[in-house]
């Protein structure tokens, strides 16, 4: 599904990550490890095509992400480290932002999977800040593109609802999807098909 070859990374002087080459195939989770500053956020974003990387390329069934930009960003849904959730809309109004062909009732469906019936027409603004990051993976339980790539997804999660995003990953996967993670917590012992790309912390050049 997505290749990544060869990528460098540079930043203010320090490499990140040089040569670094990875395949995510359907129905693998990958798991993006490393130390805080090691360039976690810098690669999801150059997988996303959001950024360039200083070498290498990033390939979608086996083409550039860059020669196909809108069937790429069809077949992606790409969660940042910050929730991405608009404070002044509700979350069914977020929700309706980014799928407004959806119908409310799967709106609403994808609001109760995570737990957040009963605060579907309050701002955004007055939820917590677990909440707000559950009105942006909402998002999971509606979006149809098979490549998901997903920033700190379990930060400020709850122990439920990190179990109800397990469950959610494991379906996508064994539909055929993949998933591309950080997080700084291990994922479940059980689950399937997990790979891991570990960055090291930076070098100074
Ligand atoms: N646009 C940018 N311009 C300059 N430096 C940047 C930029 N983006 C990131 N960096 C630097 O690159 C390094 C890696 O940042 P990145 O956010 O990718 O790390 P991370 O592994 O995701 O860290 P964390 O675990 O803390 O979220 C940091 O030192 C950061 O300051």
């Amino acid at each position: 599904m997505l290749s990544a070859r060869n990528l460098t990374c540079m930043r203010d002087n320090r490499t990140l990550f040089s040569g670094l080459s990875f395949t995510v195939s359907a129905g693998e989770i990958v798991q993006i490890e490393g130390a805080n500053g090691a360039g976690k956020t810098s690669l999801l974003r150059i997988l996303a095509g959001l950024s360039r990387a200083d070498r290498g390329e990033v390939l979608w069934q086996q083409q550039s992400i860059y020669q196909q930009r809108e069937v790429y960003h069809a077949s992606l849904l790409y969660l940042g480290h910050q929730p991405g959730v608009k404070a002044i809309l509700t979350p069914l109004e977020n929700l309706s932002f980014y799928h407004g062909d959806c119908p409310q009732a799967l709106l609403l469906q994808a609001l109760e999977q995570v737990e957040l019936t009963g605060y579907e027409d309050v701002p955004a603004a007055q939820l917590s800040a677990g909440q707000q990051r559950r009105v942006a993976l909402a998002r999971l339980w509606l979006t149809r593109a098979p490549l998901w790539i997903l920033d700190e997804p379990l930060t400020a999660i709850d122990r439920t609802g990190v179990e109800a995003l397990m469950a959610q990953f494991t379906r996508h996967t064994a539909e055929g999807g993949a998933v591309v993670l950080t997080t700084h917590q291990p994922l479940p012992s059980g689950m399937q098909r997990v790979g891991t790309v570990r960055l090291a912390a930076p070098e100074y050049n």
